[in-house]
C-alpha cells in the first residue's frame, strides 16, 4: 500500500453555472494526484506512453460526494494505492476541506496493466510493484 497527498486549489474553470465544482472536476483533480504520486516516485505515467509497450488503463471509477467545493477553496486529495493482483492495483481518494477538514468527495479507480499492441493483461513492471508495496492478502 502506497499513500501520497496533494494539495489543490479550486479555480474558476472548475466550477459550473451554479458556482460549485462540477463533479467531472473531482475525478480530474484524483487524476492529477494519482500522476503527482508518480512523479513523486520518479515513475511518471510520459515514462510508460513513451516507452510504449503498456498502458494502466481504467477499468472502474466510482465517486460519491457529500459537500459542494467552491472557487477559492483549498482542497487536499488523499490517495492509498493498493496492490489487487500482480496486474491490478485500486486508488482509493478522498477530497477534504483544508482548513475545515470537511469531507467533500471520495472516489476509487481500479487500473489494470495491459501489454500493447496486444491488449492482454500483464504484470505491473517491478518498479510499479515495489512502490505500491506487497500483495494485500487479507
Ligand atoms: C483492460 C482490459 C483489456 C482487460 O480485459 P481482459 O484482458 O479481458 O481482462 P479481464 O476481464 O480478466 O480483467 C482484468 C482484471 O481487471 C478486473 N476488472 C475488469 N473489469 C473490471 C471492472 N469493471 N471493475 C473492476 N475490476 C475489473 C478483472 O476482475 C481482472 O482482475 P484479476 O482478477 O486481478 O485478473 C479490458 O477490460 C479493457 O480494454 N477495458 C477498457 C479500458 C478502457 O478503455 N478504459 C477507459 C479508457 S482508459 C482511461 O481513461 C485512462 C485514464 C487515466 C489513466 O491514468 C489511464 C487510462
Amino acid at each position: 500500500m502506497a499513500t501520497f497527498t496533494y494539495e489543490r486549489r479550486v479555480y474558476l474553470g472548475d466550477t459550473d453555472g451554479a458556482g460549485v465544482v462540477y463533479f467531472n472536476q473531482f475525478l480530474q483533480m484524483c487524476h492529477e494526484a494519482y500522476e503527482s504520486w508518480l512523479m513523486a516516485e520518479n515513475l511518471p505515467l510520459q515514462k510508460v506512453i513513451s516507452a510504449g509497450d503498456l498502458a494502466m488503463p481504467l477499468v472502474h471509477a466510482t465517486i460519491d460526494f457529500f459537500s459542494p467545493a467552491y472557487c477559492g477553496d483549498r482542497l487536499v486529495v488523499t490517495l492509498t494505492v493498493t496492490l489487487a493482483s500482480p496486474h491490478r492495483f485500486c486508488c482509493d481518494y478522498q477530497i477534504s476541506q483544508a482548513e475545515s477538514l470537511q469531507l467533500v468527495a471520495r472516489a476509487q479507480t481500479h487500473h489494470v496493466c495491459i501489454a500493447l499492441p496486444a491488449r492482454k493483461k500483464a504484470p505491473l513492471p517491478p518498479s510499479w510493484q515495489r512502490t505500491i508495496g506487497d500483495l494485500d492478502h487479507h
